[in-house]
């Protein structure tokens, strides 16, 4: 469970409050208007953003004070940040050593990663021979890699059209469903909250509310969810 106690979060003029939680296995859309602080959210979970005030727990376990790679979770951002210098193989092995001392048992996982997200074969490649949408896929399994329990996704596939997200989207959710990953999933898109996540955030008017039924807030939204979603 991940327990966001009376948080406080500070950027410059920005504030936002958060005090919820988030059952464990959860699939949960974070989604409210431009700039109303979904990312900030996400950061702050991650560890990039320390809180001005509160708590962030991980099963009871504190972990407000956590470097982020010390934290129980993996984050993927709309920018993929794979090396174009290193093979698709070298760029998922970060996920397991930062050094890249990477042994038969480790090449076996990484290999098992690409099966996984459809990329058996591409191993030798280097990102700018892939296509966007395979470049998603590396770095959904640098993250599968990683094998943490709580999954932040801030539209990392927004970049890929429709038909693609979806397709990405589904996957996440194949996966964190067989490992029971609790997800976090920065959406834009009603019809992507809908399909994946039983469960909304609503972030509007400076808090993150806690996770409400998805289908009864998007049928029915709030008017700062209503004007975002322009309906
Ligand atoms: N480094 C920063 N310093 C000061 N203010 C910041 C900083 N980063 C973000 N902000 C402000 O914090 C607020 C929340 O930004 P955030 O990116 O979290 O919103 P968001 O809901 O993710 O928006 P979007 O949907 O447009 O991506 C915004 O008003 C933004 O201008």
């Amino acid at each position: 469970m991940l327990t966001l106690d009376d948080l406080l979060l500070e950027q410059g003029d920005f504030r936002l409050s958060a005090d919820l939680t988030v059952t464990r296995g959860a699939r949960v859309a974070v989604m409210g208007p431009s700039g109303a602080g979904k990312s900030t959210l996400l950061a702050a979970i991650a560890g990039f953003l320390a809180p001005a005030r509160g708590r962030i727990l991980w099963s009871g376990t504190d972990i407000t004070r956590l470097a982020p790679g010390a934290r129980p979770l993996s984050i993927l951002f709309q920018d993929q940040n794979l090396f174009p210098h290193l093979s698709v193989e070298q760029n998922i092995g970060l996920g397991l050593d930062p050094k890249l001392r990477l042994g038969r048992a480790e090449h076996t996982r990484i290999e098992e990663a690409l099966a996984q997200v459809g990329l058996d074969g591409m191993a030798r490649r280097k990102p700018a021979e892939l296509s966007g949408g395979q470049q998603s896929r590396v770095a959904l399994a640098r993250t599968l890699l990683r094998d943490r329990p709580l999954l932040l996704l801030d539209e990392p596939f927004a970049a890929l059209g429709p038909a693609l997200k979806a397709e990405m989207l589904a996957l996440v959710a194949t996966i964190a469903s067989a490992q029971g990953t609790t997800v976090l999933m920065v959406s834009h898109d009603p019809a992507d909250a809908r399909s994946l996540c039983p469960e909304t955030i609503l972030v509007a008017e400076g808090r993150a509310l806690p996770p409400q039924p998805t289908a009864p807030l998007l049928d029915s939204p709030p008017p700062a969810l209503r004007a975002y979603l322009g309906g």
